[in-house]
């Protein structure tokens, strides 16, 4: 799993890796410049668009320095535009000044003149994770002029002014793309920041996993190669049994169709059964659900240990009545997931909170995490609740969005890297209670289900909406379930 590293730990990391190798500092920049440019020009092939490079006075500026020089050396128009003298700059800053063509035009900000060819790159190198103050001065001066260009924008590590860790004060620099070194900082992953950080793209520049572990705490970032090991396999001789019997609970006059997506989602995952109660109902045989879906009415639910999970909530209602929801937690001792109006209902009635099963996953967007907790001024705020409320209650808190994070009792929170902006469509948090629903029934622990549920409803929303862009509903998501087991060859 890839660790998140507070800001203020870099300059630590990076020396601990410096000695580790055997490097000098300067390989290492050389390392980050070279990472930055085979992203470039594999993006970007056409070395005719000139390119501005912005340099502060630390190692960002040096980055910045670095990728000039490379880019220059393959055939780019090249321009940098450096703040200070050369004495006030970091050594290796200092060090890739010296290596540079003579041939390449240096200009100073304070003269600088902001006319600059429609179709221009401009990439930002002035202050990377260093930054210890909101931009202010010439700082401010410079990036407020850069926001205004019609440029193709870049930030190298991290857009100049956006705090690694914390929340935004003031302005900083909107990227089209901001392009990493070794992990994302924390901050790139709020939405206040997403207009700022554009795409964010995590390039490697050779510092091993285990060492980002020593300096990391307790964040990290999940990737695609952490997710086979926290997925069951199963062979020729499975049964239906093997694949767990669910039970998903909700849907209400008007809102059926939430609680058959998430009934839909949990087939599509893999399970073996899936029943689906919608409160109200007297007798199952009057209710047609789904070919492969069963109806269970209210009779039908006093074996609730029949089932190996279930999830509450899509299309449910606030349940006014809280006695059902009651006695179903005092029933039922295995995990369940937690959603929507099941969500709502705890927020109305907090004492149910107590009869949570351990490890039980309750799956909120902000406006549900809200009615649990009360109101969050930002995000890192957010996060810090998140975190106490799933250690307080002992359950697994997955705060939805982009870049949707997981809270374990342990303090750890894990961030999702799939998924986009198509998948906000109604009912698509429903298609997520159902695929880890199925994964609990499947037998994974809770901290399993959670993250590979949520890593394959981000992947089937991304391959769902290759075609179908704004118009991807939520069935879509549905039907491209499968197709995430296949593309990471989970069998
Ligand atoms: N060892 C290396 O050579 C490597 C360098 N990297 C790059 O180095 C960066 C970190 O470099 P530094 O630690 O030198 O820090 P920065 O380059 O981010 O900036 C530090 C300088 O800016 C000043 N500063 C901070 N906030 C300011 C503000 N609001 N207004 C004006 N000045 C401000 C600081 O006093 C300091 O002089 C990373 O973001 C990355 O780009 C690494 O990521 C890769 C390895
Ligand atoms: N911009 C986005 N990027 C990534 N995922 C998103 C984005 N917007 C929404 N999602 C995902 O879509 C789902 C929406 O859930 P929710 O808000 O509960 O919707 P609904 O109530 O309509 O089912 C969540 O899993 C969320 O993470
Ligand atoms: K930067």
């Amino acid at each position: 799993m890839l660790s998140i590293i507070p800001g203020k730990k870099v300059s630590q990391l990076d020396q601990a890796h410096i000695q580790r190798e055997g490097i000098s500092g300067l390989e290492l920049m050389e390392s980050a410049a070279n990472a930055f440019v085979s992203w470039f020009i594999d993006k970007f092939k056409s070395p005719e668009v000139p390119i501005y490079i912005f340099c502060g006075p630390g190692n960002n500026g040096g980055d910045g320095i670095a990728i000039a020089r490379l880019l220059y050396q393959m055939g780019y128009q090249i321009s940098i535009i450096k703040f200070e003298h050369l004495s006030n700059c970091s050594s290796n800053f200092q060090a890739n000044f010296n290596r540079l063509p003579k041939t390449i035009p240096i200009m100073d900000f304070d003269t600088f003149e902001f006319i600059l060819p429609e179709k221009t790159f401009v990439i930002d190198a002035v202050l990377g994770v260093g930054l210890d103050r909101p931009l202010s001065g010439i700082y401010l001066d410079l990036i407020l002029k850069l926001n205004g260009l019609s440029a193709t924008k870049i930030a190298i590590d991290i857009p100049s002014g956006i705090p690694s860790d914390g929340v935004l004060v003031g302005d900083a620099f909107h990227a089209d793309y901001s392009v990493t070194f070794q992990f994302p900082k924390l901050a790139m992953l709020f939405p206040e920041h997403a207009l700022y950080t554009g795409e964010i793209i995590i390039v490697d520049i050779g510092i091993s996993d285990g060492l980002l572990n020593q300096f990391g705490e307790d964040k990290f970032f999940i990737q695609k190669k952490d997710l086979a090991i926290r997925h069951k396999f199963f062979h020729k001789f499975s049964h239906k049994g093997d694949f767990g019997r669910v039970l998903l609970i909700g849907g209400s006059p008007g809102k059926v169709g939430a609680i058959l997506m998430a009934s839909r989602a949990a087939l599509r995952t893999g399970s073996g059964l899936v029943h689906c109660h919608l409160p109200g109902s007297e007798s199952s045989s009057s209710l047609v659900v789904a070919a492969e879906i069963m109806a269970v009415a209210d009779s039908e639910l006093e074996m609730l240990d029949n089932f190996d999970a279930i999830g509450v909530g899509p299309g449910w209602g606030i349940q006014n009545d809280f006695s059902f929801f009651e006695s179903l937690l005092n029933r039922f001792r295995k995990p369940v997931v937690i959603d929507a109006d099941g969500l709502n209902t705890l927020a109305l009635y907090p004492h149910l909170l107590k009869l949570l099963p351990l490890q039980s996953i309750l799956t909120p967007h902000f406006k549900e995490f809200e009615r649990l907790v009360g109101d969050c001024s930002n995000h890192l705020e957010r996060l810090e609740k998140a975190r106490s409320f799933s250690r307080k209650n002992n359950c697994i808190l997955i705060l939805k969005g982009a870049f949707t994070s997981i809270s374990l009792p342990n303090g750890k929170q894990f961030f999702n890297s799939t998924g986009n902006q198509y998948m906000a469509t109604a009912g698509s948090g429903d298609v997520l209670t159902g695929i880890i629903t199925s994964f609990l029934g499947q037998g994974y622990s809770s901290e399993n289900a959670a993250i590979c549920g949520v890593y394959h409803h981000g992947l089937a929303g991304e391959l769902a909406s290759v075609s179908k862009k704004r118009g991807m509903i939520a069935s879509d998501i549905i039907e491209a379930i499968p197709e995430t087991f296949v593309q990471m060859q989970i069998f």
